[in-house]
């Protein structure tokens, strides 16, 4: 098989990538809180609001070193981070659930998010995204990059230039496509297999704001940065 190599501008591009999401982690470790103890519906709601809105603030930062990005129409970055922010909520939620932890205690975390108060029709998809992420078992640089990808969605609604994102995201899908093959030789559909995800993506938030308004509890409070994200309230 040919030898596949990346180029010095798609090196450069996937460090910028990388740094950044590394740069942009979650300021503290909502799955070690989850694992102390069994909060009470109203104390997850509040604790998933608080991951929610710091998750879109490192977001815009993340987004914001994506090369070109700032280039875009000022409409269209917004469309575009508006567009994306539950699924990067999700990615990153199964990102944190697919981490290597000590026996048992990702056990634990399914238990407690099971009784965290969301609503029981979505646990199956949900835990079924969350498993299909663990099984790829991404590198970091993966990560990152789908993340991008997500992000510059070109078919977002309200996007006016399309074009425009979509040579970004294909800038992206062309260093991830080589990634794929560096990373994991042996699977020859893995790229195809990643991609995948995004689509079992898409399906699973279409569901957010149902899962929010019907959490098990009354008086759903959102910030106004999440009433404008969520399209809730
Ligand atoms: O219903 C949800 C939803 C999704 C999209 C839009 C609106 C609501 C919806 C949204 C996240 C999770 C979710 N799946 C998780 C997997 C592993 C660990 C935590 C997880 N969480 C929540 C969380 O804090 N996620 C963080 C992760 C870092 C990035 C910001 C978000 C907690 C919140 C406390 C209660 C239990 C789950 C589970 C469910």
């Amino acid at each position: 098989r040919e030898k596949v190599e990346m180029t010095k501008e798609q090196r450069a591009l996937m460090k910028a990538i990388v740094d950044a999401y590394n740069r942009h982690q979650i300021p503290q470790d909502v799955a070690k809180k989850l694992l102390q103890e069994q909060y009470s519906a109203e104390e997850n709601f509040l604790l998933l609001t608080e991951m929610a809105t710091s998750q879109v603030q490192v977001l815009v930062e993340f987004t914001k070193n994506i090369p070109g990005f700032l280039s875009l129409d000022r409409e269209d970055q917004i469309a575009l981070l508006k567009g994306s922010t539950v699924e990067a909520m999700f990615l990153r939620s199964a990102q944190v659930f697919s981490r290597k932890m000590p026996n048992g205690h990702t056990v634990v975390l399914e238990e407690r998010i099971r009784k965290s108060g969301i609503p029981d029709e979505f646990m199956t998809p949900m835990f079924n995204f969350y498993k299909s992420i663990g099984e790829l078992h991404m590198v970091q640089e993966e990560q990152a990059i789908l993340t991008a990808i997500t992000i510059l969605m070109p078919d977002r609604p309200y996007v006016k230039d399309h074009q425009a994102v979509e040579r970004l995201q294909e800038t992206m899908l062309n260093v991830l496509r080589k990634l794929c093959v560096l990373q994991h030789p042996q699977e020859q559909q893995y790229f195809a297999r990643l991609l995948g995800r995004l689509t079992e993506l898409r399906t699973l938030s279409h569901y957010h704001a149902e899962m929010l308004t019907s959490w098990k509890m009354n008086d759903h409070k959102f910030t106004p940065l999440l009433c404008e994200i969520w399209d809730v309230q």
